[in-house]
């Protein structure tokens, strides 16, 4: 076996998360662009802290090895640059696994890398506390594909080995779909509830309500152009039942607001802006959500 299986890049909540978790059934390497402490603590949804240590190194001073697998667990706007931060380290190509929302890097790098490219859809959740330990906050599944279909074997050892080290995770063969959906759902939310400041389920009251029902038609009729094949549920209602799912949620582009941090902004509302010139759909209200968040994300610099 590869010594050097996995190498994670991104040591955040995801990024953490997975390497507590892998390590128990495979050698792994957490990278970041500074150093964490090698011991880490994971505490799971059902209450228990377990501690480990970590391979955790910053990614300028990986060793000259290619693992067989590459994650990249960093947010969508800092992927480029961790991408090509690790590449320049390694002297051969891994299979590449991107993590993140948003239908941005993924297109992009699956282009770019020379080596197979999965992409992984995740409903898990977690967050950092400090820079020594990870919450595991809820279970969710994991689906992992590649847009070429051209990788389903690799796609499957890796959803075996995450079953194994106990994250529930799927093989599929439609995942561009899905992170299409997904993004979906993050453009009726993430931009609104970050605009008013506000929680998930308060979208279900007045006068937020209507604001999400002309935003899910705007990504509808974008959706349809592109071909995304409608979720069973329909799209209203697949975000209605989200929002309800997670009322109490304070959602991710939220936090990154109040933190002062950059949000995935452009992640999720870019492709579908570009899909909506391509095919001359007008997105009056997306556009003036995403040109919002644009200021206010400047007004806090
Ligand atoms: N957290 C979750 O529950 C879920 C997250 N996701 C998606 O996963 C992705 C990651 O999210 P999350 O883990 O929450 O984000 P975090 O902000 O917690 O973690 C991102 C990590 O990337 C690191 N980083 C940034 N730039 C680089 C670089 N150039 N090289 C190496 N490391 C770098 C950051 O380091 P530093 O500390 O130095 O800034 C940080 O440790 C996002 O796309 C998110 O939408 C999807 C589902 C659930
Ligand atoms: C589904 C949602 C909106 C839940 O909060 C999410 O994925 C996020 O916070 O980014």
């Amino acid at each position: 076996m590869n010594d050097f299986p996995h190498l994670i890049v991104g040591p955040g909540a995801l990024g953490r998360l997975l390497a507590m978790y892998l390590a128990d059934v495979v050698p792994v390497t957490l990278a970041g662009r500074r150093t964490l402490p090698a011991g880490q603590t994971l505490t799971t949804p059902e209450g228990t802290c377990r501690s480990r240590q970590l391979a955790a190194l910053e990614v300028d001073r990986l060793p000259p090895e290619t693992p067989a697998f590459l994650h990249l667990t960093t947010k969508a706007y800092a992927t480029e640059a961790a991408y090509a931060a690790a590449m320049a380290r390694l002297p051969g190509t891994p299979t590449l696994v991107l993590w993140q929302n948003g239908y941005q890097v993924q297109p992009e790098l699956d282009r770019r890398h020379p080596g197979p490219v999965l992409c992984a859809s995740t409903t898990e959740g977690a967050w950092v506390h400090g820079d020594e330990g990870v919450t595991h906050a809820g279970r969710g599944i994991t689906y992992i594909g590649d847009l070429a279909h051209r990788h389903a074997p690799l796609c499957r050892e890796l959803a075996a080995l995450f079953g194994q080290a106990g994250l529930a995770a799927k093989a599929v063969d439609d995942i561009g779909t899905r992170l299409w959906h997904k993004l979906a759902v993050n453009a009726a939310i993430n931009p609104l509830v970050a605009r008013f400041r506000i929680r998930n389920g308060q979208l279900r009251d007045r006068p937020f309500r209507p604001m999400v029902e002309r935003i899910i038609d705007e990504v509808a009729k974008i959706m349809t152009a592109e071909g995304v094949v409608t979720p069973a549920l329909g799209w209203h209602a697949l975000v209605w039942q989200v929002i309800a799912a997670t009322a109490n949620n304070r959602a991710s582009m939220l936090q990154d607001v109040m933190a002062g941090r950059p949000t995935e902004r452009e992640a999720i509302l870019q492709p579908l802006l570009s899909a909506a010139l391509r095919h001359g759909i007008a997105t009056p209200n997306l556009s003036e959500l995403d040109d919002f968040l644009a200021r206010d994300a400047h007004s806090q610099r």
